[in-house]
Parts: structure tokens; C-alpha cells; sequence
């Protein structure tokens, strides 16, 4: 068993090196609070009334047999620490009933409130409006306890990043996961982290993100690098369903990347900032997918 090493654990003085550590310690922090606020006892009695869960998995299976193209996860994205304000006009419900239109097999909601501008009230407003995409809870999880809250409010899926969390957590996150009958998106970026993940028993969808979450650079042929020989064989031997994120914006990136292998897509920025989010899937796939 291994784990994200390049972490080292907040201690009086010192500064983060990076992004993804600065975002991880002031999770820890965020998540202590909500936890006082709701812990897991009270969050587990708020299960009995929260909505069912819809299947992410088969919804990408399905859009991907039916349009011939990876099946589309739609991000609904205000910001990010990379690019600023991607959309000043942002109404979270819109962008998401627009997405359902133009073909998107599932949606992916941010929830992070200080680094992109999301929250948990805009994956309770898209549930609530109606939206039939499943659901992925983008955030930083660094504790079950968010599982629990994720499902509460509404998700379907939630992330775990494997840059954030060692082996053993997304072992336990994973079979958390099935209990509460959500899926895990596990994300990895590089064949370290990929290695580590395929070890993993139970990873039934693995992520793989082309923006380097320490130092911003976006680079798709990291999807490809991590899909060659021996990795790409045992993928397909475990059915492991592959989903390429970040940095897509034409229709020969997403040919691209189905060539390396995924069958699934997470995009967020070519999209979001189209007048309409959901016309902008069509010019993302160069055709109407929702037909
Ligand atoms: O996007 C960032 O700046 C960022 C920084 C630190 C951690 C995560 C970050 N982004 C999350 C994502 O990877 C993207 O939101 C997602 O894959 C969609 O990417 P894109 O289509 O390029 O907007």
C-alpha cells in the first residue's frame, strides 16, 4: 500500500508548496467545522430522506453506445484557481438543464465555495430542478464524513483524487462508495498514481486528469501515456471504465483521447464559457450528440 508522499501535513509555520496542497489544507479545516455543525450521526439519520441515486456508470455506458463518442460528464464550473471567472452570468440550474439538452450523459458539479466558486447549493438546486444526469460531486475529499454529505445532497458520484489520498483511504472511500450507492470517480495523473489505483480491488472508474494539479499545465497526451501496454490491457481485463478530464476543446482532441482508450470524457472550460452551454457540446463533438 502506498500514498500520496508529496503530502506533508499542515504544521504551525510552514507554507504550502503548491495548489493542491494549499486547497487540502484548507479543506481540512472547512470540513472540521461543517463536521461540528452536522456530524456523521445526524448525517446518517438525513440519509433516510435523501433522493435515490441514479446509475453514473451506466449512464456513460449507455451514451457511449448510443452516440459512438466518449459519453460526456458536463461540468458546471464557475472558476478555477487556474483560469479565474470562467463565466460571470453563472446560473448553475440553467447550465445544467442546457447540458441535459445538448447530450450530456452526466453532470459534474464543483462544490468547492473558496477555490471555484461552487457549493453544495448548486448540486441540491440541479437535483431538485429535476435534472436527470447522475451527478458528480467535485471536491476535495479528505474524509468519509464528505461521502456522506455528498450523498445527502444529492450526488450520485463523488471524486477522489489519488494525488490527495493514500491507498488505504480509497480502499475504505471506495467500499463507502457502494454502501451509499454511489459511484467513485477516482482520479489519477500519472502512471504512479495509476499503478497504485489498478491495485486497488473494487476501482470501477478511473479519471485521468491532463492538468498537472500542482502546476497547472494541461497536456492531453497524458491521457494517452497512461492508457499504453500493460496499464491498457489491464483496464480492459478489469472493465475498468477510463474517463479523460481537462483541456478538451475540439472535436480531434475528443477523437484523440477515444483513440488512447476512454470511453468517457470530463470537460468543464470549452463549454461552460459558450453562450449556450449546450450548443457548445455539439461544437465540442463536431455533431449534434443529443439525438
Ligand atoms: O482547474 C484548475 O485550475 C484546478 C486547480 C486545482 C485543482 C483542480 C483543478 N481543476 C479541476 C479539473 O481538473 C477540471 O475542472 C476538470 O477536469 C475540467 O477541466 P477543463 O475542461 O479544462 O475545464
Amino acid at each position: 500500500m502506498w500514498g500520496p508522499f508529496e503530502f506533508r501535513v499542515q504544521n504551525e509555520g510552514n507554507t504550502p508548496r503548491n495548489i493542491l496542497e494549499e486547497i487540502v489544507w484548507n479543506k481540512d479545516v472547512e470540513v472540521a467545522k461543517m463536521r461540528e455543525r452536522k456530524p456523521l450521526s445526524s448525517l446518517k439519520k438525513s440519509l433516510e430522506n435523501a433522493p435515490p441515486t441514479r446509475d453514473f456508470l451506466g449512464a456513460l455506458r449507455e451514451a457511449n453506445r448510443r452516440t459512438g463518442f466518449p459519453g460526456l460528464i458536463a461540468e458546471v464550473k464557475k472558476a478555477s484557481p487556474s483560469r479565474g471567472i470562467l463565466r460571470e452570468d453563472f446560473d448553475p440550474v440553467e447550465i445544467a438543464k442546457a447540458y441535459e439538452k445538448g447530450g450530456a450523459a452526466c453532470l459534474s458539479v464543483l462544490t468547492d465555495e473558496k477555490y471555484f466558486k461552487g457549493s453544495f447549493e448548486n448540486l441540491e438546486a440541479i437535483r431538485n430542478a429535476g435534472v436527470k444526469c447522475p451527478l458528480l460531486c467535485k471536491e476535495f475529499v479528505v474524509e468519509a464524513w464528505q461521502i456522506f454529505y455528498a450523498r445527502v445532497k444529492g450526488a450520485d458520484a463523488i471524486l477522489l483524487i489519488a494525488a490527495v489520498l493514500p491507498d488505504l483511504d480509497i480502499k475504505y472511500m471506495t467500499k463507502i462508495c457502494k454502501m451509499l450507492g454511489l459511484t467513485a470517480l477516482v482520479e489519477v495523473h500519472d502512471e504512479r498514481e495509476m499503478d497504485r489505483v489498478l491495485a486497488i480491488e473494487g476501482v470501477e472508474l478511473i479519471g485521468i486528469n491532463n492538468r498537472n494539479l500542482e502546476t497547472f499545465e494541461v497536456d492531453i497526451s497524458n491521457t494517452k501515456r497512461l492508457l499504453e501496454g500493460e496499464r491498457g490491457q489491464l483496464i480492459r481485463q478489469k472493465d475498468i471504465i477510463v474517463v479523460g478530464e481537462s483541456g478538451l476543446f475540439t472535436p480531434d482532441d475528443i477523437a484523440y483521447v477515444q483513440e488512447a482508450g476512454v470511453k468517457a470524457v470530463l470537460v468543464g472550460e470549452s463549454i461552460v464559457k459558450q453562450s449556450d452551454p449546450g450548443k457548445g457540446i455539439s461544437g465540442l463533438f463536431g455533431k449534434d450528440i443529443s439525438l
